[in-house]
């Protein structure tokens, strides 16, 4: 499979922050991959630097085997990034039409409003659409010239449960055509679901990388959860070993562990208050959550 995109040791700093570091990824063509990682890992400037938009300060970059910056590159990516910025004076169908205008052979218009959920708006000016709208018409924008290559930057902030189905029905159906994405999301399960591959970073950092299933294998952690008494609190909680994360909803709390086994033991021999006692392997969200904890120890 050939290669869409290659990143060989790029760092990326500002002032004295490493944003990215020594980052090395190779993204093959046809796939659909998620970047995860907390706030400030380094995700949208890594996306910023395949796109050309910031030069790394140290390593190479290559989009399409070449330099992403190079208009034949350009003419073949789409991106929907975090903020859309729309054109005064003209109606959903007219920019969606100008954004067409560029390209050689874009898709039509009537798919381009259908996908992205937006038939109605069509006479609408583009300033007059909500949050959720607006993000919509930056997808139909940023899949206007057909792109061999798709970036979408937390795509479905804002988007109703509609419009977040017909979305990735579409990213998929574009993967399902050969078209390779590259996706930045905290909807884990969103990841989970889309993704061919799931890469990890943190403070810059790749620190797993693979299909949703082996990063899931990769922490074999499980989650407890019961209905903790009033005496169960977080700090009751945090002096026993090997709980990776603790999370609350109302009085339920769960959490992950590499043991489970030992930890309901313990639970058990510590009296800790507690009913409806469930046991889970855990999801994406729990890895996730695991990979992050371990790193920063
Ligand atoms: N233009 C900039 N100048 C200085 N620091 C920056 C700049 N852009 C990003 N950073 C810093 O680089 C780090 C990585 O930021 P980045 O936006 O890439 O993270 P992210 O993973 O996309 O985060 P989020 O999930 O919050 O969008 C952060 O510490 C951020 O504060």
């Amino acid at each position: 499979m050939k290669p869409a995109i290659q990143l060989t040791g790029v760092s990326k700093v500002y002032k004295d922050k490493k944003a990215v570091d020594e980052l090395t990824l190779t993204i093959a063509e046809g796939t659909v991959v998620a970047l995860l990682g907390p706030n400030g890992a380094g995700k949208t400037t890594t996306v910023s630097m395949i796109l050309g938009m910031h030069q790394p300060t140290k390593g190479t970059v290559k989009l399409l085997g070449d330099d992403p910056r190079k208009q034949h590159v350009r003419d073949r990516i789409g991106a929907m990034l975090q903020d859309v910025s729309v054109i005064d004076g003209l109606k959903v169908g007219e920019t969606i039409e100008l954004f067409r205008s560029y390209y050689e052979k874009p898709l039509a218009l009537d798919y381009l409003l259908k996908v992205s959920n937006l038939e109605a708006e069509r006479n609408k000016l583009a300033t007059a659409l909500s949050g959720g709208q607006q993000r919509r018409l930056g997808f139909a924008l940023a899949l206007a010239g057909d792109p061999e290559v798709i970036f979408l930057d937390e795509p479905t902030v804002g988007m109703d449960v509609t419009s977040r189905q017909l979305f990735w029905d579409t990213v998929r159906a574009m993967a399902g055509r050969g078209r390779t994405i590259v996706l930045t999301t905290h909807y884990l399960d969103e990841a989970d679901s889309v993704a061919d591959r799931i890469v990890v970073i943190n403070n810059g950092r790749i620190i797993a990388d693979g299909t949703p299933s082996e990063i899931k294998a990769e922490t074999t952690g499980r989650v407890i959860s019961f209905i903790a008494g009033p005496s169960v609190t977080t700090e009751s909680l945090q002096e026993l070993p090997d709980i990776t994360s603790i999370e609350w909803s109302g009085r339920r709390v769960k959490l992950s562990s590499g043991n489970t086994d030992k930890l309901i033991t313990l639970l058990v021999e510590k009296r800790f208050e507690m009913r409806d006692i469930e046991i889970q392997s855990g999801g994406l969200e729990d890895a996730f959550q695991a990979l992050v904890q371990q790193a920063n120890q």
